[in-house]
């Protein structure tokens, strides 16, 4: 994979300097070629010298090794060592209600997957550092920065998190109550950060896996399918043809035959063959080769995950025709939107009933507020998280966090920013950061930051066109839109995803949405019913917002 990934970094230096030398960068009378100029001028991490290149690449790859290969031993046994994160960590982060042993397992997965990965981390932070300024950037952050084509992006960014950070923080109180509730005071102080091992997801991401312990309404019945998926017999490629057939209902493309024979949809019985399990999708460039890798589990989670990824597979379908140059996103937020946007009908109650997985599609007064409370625990606590990610990782780029503070640099933001702190106490000696997939594998962030807030604009434009929304409806809810079957939606979808890259992202994003920009109005009117419910809730419980930054590194 290195040789390729070499090889082909030749050729990109190659195109980007005849480019040069032909003086097409000052061809100015064409947007078109402009455009595709622009994108194959751009070189990134392919303009080191072959050496330092492939210094880089295999530091990523040694990371991304770390990772996959990371095992713990288990909590019960500890003779027994072979526990990996993808199923049994993660199993037992999710379903364990024993502060004890989700501490045990936050703190083994930390040490194996972040500290190994700490020189590897360092090669990555010197030679990204050093493309940067070949290209002429400031720092990588300004390279990574330039793909939003936005001059305003960060910006951008800060003023969506603040918008969102009220509701954010009323969320992080009613979360913090119920679990002192479960776990006692002790465990979670008066204005503390909430530690994350009791949060049901090891980067505390998503909080929706412990939703059983939290919900407003325990006596209302809430949508869990993963034990009706079991029943009914899910398999890994039910799931998918699920997935292609809500793609096809929309008149959009089918997933070609190769797909199913060259994708990877469960994790390899063969101990020897140990893949990164962590979700992926494939775009070979080709005509129809579109590949998915995905350690799928026959639970609810993994259904909107395949859905995710799928998203990523109908968006290379649809722009394959483009130029090369074209086919891709004119926003990285947008590639990530697309399955999340389908995942919101797939998820509604309305669509799981169709689909035979729930009984009632009808949501009454508290049911919804369940549904929109569990929603929340994924999509809003999911922003202050993303930052986090994207805030950390700028700051190191820029050396405003220096190397001997990366460790209690990563806990002061994610405390900061989104009230957490880690399971047990940390220090400079740890090095915490590359127990997180994407910070192995080079993955910038703020494209799902910015993924969280486009879905929602995704979603409303295409309720409105499947004839599912009315916005001068006071009692028209978004919540529980289906556009399954809707050919007026799915042509809309096409038209905005077939452009690709070969059109500005505000332009397609105007004619898909009529907004021109990326904008949480949407996403706060979906969650208008329970922002509602939460502050009549906060003050009837007298309940304080906010947190003090942790001190839990030093
Ligand atoms: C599912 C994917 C593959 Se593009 C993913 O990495 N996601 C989707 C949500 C955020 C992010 C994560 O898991 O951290
Ligand atoms: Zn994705």
């Amino acid at each position: 994979m290195i040789d390729i990934e070499t090889e082909n970094s030749k050729y990109l230096k190659e195109v980007a300097q005849e480019i040069k030398d032909r003086g097409f960068n000052d061809i100015q009378d064409n947007e078109q070629i402009q455009r595709q100029i622009k994108i194959f001028g751009k070189l990134s991490v392919d303009a080191l010298i072959a050496e330092d290149y492939n210094t880089l690449i295999n530091a990523i790859s040694n990371m991304q090794s770390n990772y996959a290969k990371a095992k713990v031993c288990s909590y019960e046994d500890r003779r027994k060592c072979d526990l990996a994160l993808d199923p049994e960590i993660q199993k037992r982060i999710h379903h364990s209600r024993d502060p004890e042993e989700l501490a045990y397992y936050w703190k083994e997965w930390y040490d194996h997957a972040g500290l190994p990965a700490k020189d590897n981390f360092k090669t990555y932070i010197d030679l990204t550092r050093k493309a940067a300024k070949i290209n002429g950037f400031k720092s990588y952050a300004d390279d990574w920065v330039d793909e939003y084509d936005d001059t305003d992006f960060e910006s951008n960014v800060d003023k969506i998190y603040n918008e969102i950070l009220p509701f954010y923080k009323e969320l992080h109180a009613y979360v913090r109550h119920r679990l002192q509730e479960k776990y006692g005071a002790d465990k979670l102080p008066e204005n503390g950060n909430i530690p994350m091992h009791l949060l049901g997801n090891l980067w505390a991401q998503q909080w929706n896996q412990v939703f059983d312990i939290i919900n407003p309404y325990p006596d209302t019945p809430f949508i869990d399918v993963t034990d009706e998926m079991v029943k009914q017999g899910y398999t890994q490629e039910k799931i998918f043809r699920m997935g292609d057939d809500f793609f096809q209902s929309l008149n959009m493309s089918k997933l070609p035959e190769s797909f199913w024979t060259k994708s990877v949809l469960k994790k390899p019985d063969d101990p020897n063959r140990q893949i990164v399990c962590h979700a992926s999708a494939w775009d070979f460039f080709q005509k129809d080769d579109v590949r998915i890798k995905q350690c799928t589990e026959i639970t609810q989670e993994h259904l909107y995950v395949a859905h995710h990824e799928l998203g990523h597979i109908q968006y290379y379908l649809q722009y394959q025709d483009q130029p090369v140059a074209f086919r891709g996103a004119p926003n990285p937020g947008f590639h990530e939107a697309v399955g999340d946007t389908i995942a919101l009908s797939v998820s509604s109650p309305r669509h799981l009933q169709k689909i035979g997985l729930i009984k009632n599609g009808e949501l009454d007064e508290k049911s919804r507020i369940n549904e929109l409370f569990k929603q929340a625990l994924q999509k809003i606590i999911f922003l202050p998280f993303s930052y986090s990610m994207d805030k950390y990782r700028y700051a190191v780029f820029r050396d405003e966090i220096k190397e001997n503070n990366w460790n209690c640099g990563w806990w002061k933001m994610r405390s900061t920013h989104g009230g957490v702190e880690p399971a047990v106490p940390r220090s400079q000696k740890d090095f915490d950061p590359t127990a997180k997939y994407h910070i192995d594998a080079n993955v910038e962030y703020f494209r799902y930051f910015a993924a969280h807030v486009f879905q929602y604009q995704f979603h409303k434009a295409l309720c409105i066109k499947a004839g599912q929304f009315d916005e001068s409806n006071p009692t028209s809810f978004l919540d529980n839109c289906d556009i399954y079957g809707s050919h007026e939606a799915g042509e809309a979808f096409k038209e905005f995803l077939s452009v690709g890259s070969s059109k500005n992202w505000r332009e397609v994003l105007e004619k898909f949405t009529g907004d021109k920009e990326m904008s949480a109005k949407a996403l706060l009117n979906y969650f208008e019913p329970l922002r509602k419910w939460l502050k009549e809730e906060i003050k009837r419980l007298n309940l304080s917002t906010g947190w003090a930054v942790t001190d839990k590194c030093n």
